[in-house]
């Protein structure tokens, strides 16, 4: 199956979390987030869930260096939740956004209403969006390359269905604890090590505060 070339980056707590329980996720330090935009320069696509856009309304665009174009903009939302004013949505840069066929009348509504502002509003799957599908009707649009930002719930998804073929983390030297904080990948969890996501350290060097951590999964 033909699919964009996907790398997984996270800046995450030494206790694996991506935010605070009352969804505080300042983790990165500076010298992090300049490589999160050099990454970012460097990818088609930037993707994120709808659980990350509804609690961080983040831009997605390159901001913290230099760059003549931004990548796509890709949020996965099952439910098209998307806030009409999220910061996604505006003219900095070209968005997808991925919903499940599943539908209504207020569904497609909103559909022609975000299609009004621009949007591209791409169908695939029943109930949740169905990700393999969606890696092929990316490719197809010419995204060859995606950032996978998160959050947990999302990484997981990907994760499962074998869509990541690069992982990097900044670990930062905080601990934020939290049985209900978000961790890097979320979701069900594999039931045995046998399933689990296997990894190839490839590089690990000393950043700010930190360290970056950089592996290839292995397929
Ligand atoms: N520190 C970091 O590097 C980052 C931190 N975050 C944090 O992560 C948290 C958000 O993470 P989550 O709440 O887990 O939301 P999420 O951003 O992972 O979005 C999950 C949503 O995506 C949709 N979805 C549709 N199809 C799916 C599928 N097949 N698999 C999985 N999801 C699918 C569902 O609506 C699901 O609820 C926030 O606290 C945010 O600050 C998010 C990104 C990076
Ligand atoms: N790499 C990284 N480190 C952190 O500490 C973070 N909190 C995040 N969050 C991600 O960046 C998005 C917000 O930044 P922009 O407004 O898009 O520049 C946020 O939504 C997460 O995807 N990442």
């Amino acid at each position: 199956m033909k699919k964009p070339y996907v790398i997984s980056n996270v800046g995450m707590t030494l206790d694996g979390k991506l935010a605070t329980v009352n969804n505080d996720s300042r983790i990165s330090c500076e010298e992090d987030l300049i490589r999160v935009h050099k990454i970012r320069a460097n990818v088609d696509g930037i993707m994120v869930g709808i659980g990350t856009v509804l609690k961080d309304d983040p831009r997605l665009t390159i901001h913290k260096i230099k760059s003549d174009k931004n990548p796509v903009r890709i949020v996965v939302d099952s439910k098209l939740r998307i806030p009409l004013n999220a910061r996604v949505l505006n003219k900095d840069a070209k968005t997808i956004i991925a919903t499940t066929e599943d539908t209504d009348e207020e569904k497609e509504k909103k559909i022609n209403i975000l299609k009004e502002m621009g949007v591209d509003v791409v169908k695939c799957g029943k109930g949740r969006v169905d990700l393999k599908k969606l890696m092929e009707i990316l490719y197809n649009k010419g995204i060859k390359s995606i950032l996978l930002e998160g959050g947990g719930t999302l990484n997981w998804g990907m994760f499962k269905e074998g869509l990541v073929d690069e992982v990097s983390v900044y670990i930062a030297p905080k601990i934020f604890g939290g049985k209900e904080a978000p961790t890097y990948v979320d979701g069900k969890g594999f039931k045995t090590a046998d399933e689990c996501v296997k990894l190839e350290l490839k590089n690990f060097y000393r950043l700010g505060e930190g360290i970056v951590l950089e592996f290839k999964v292995k397929k």
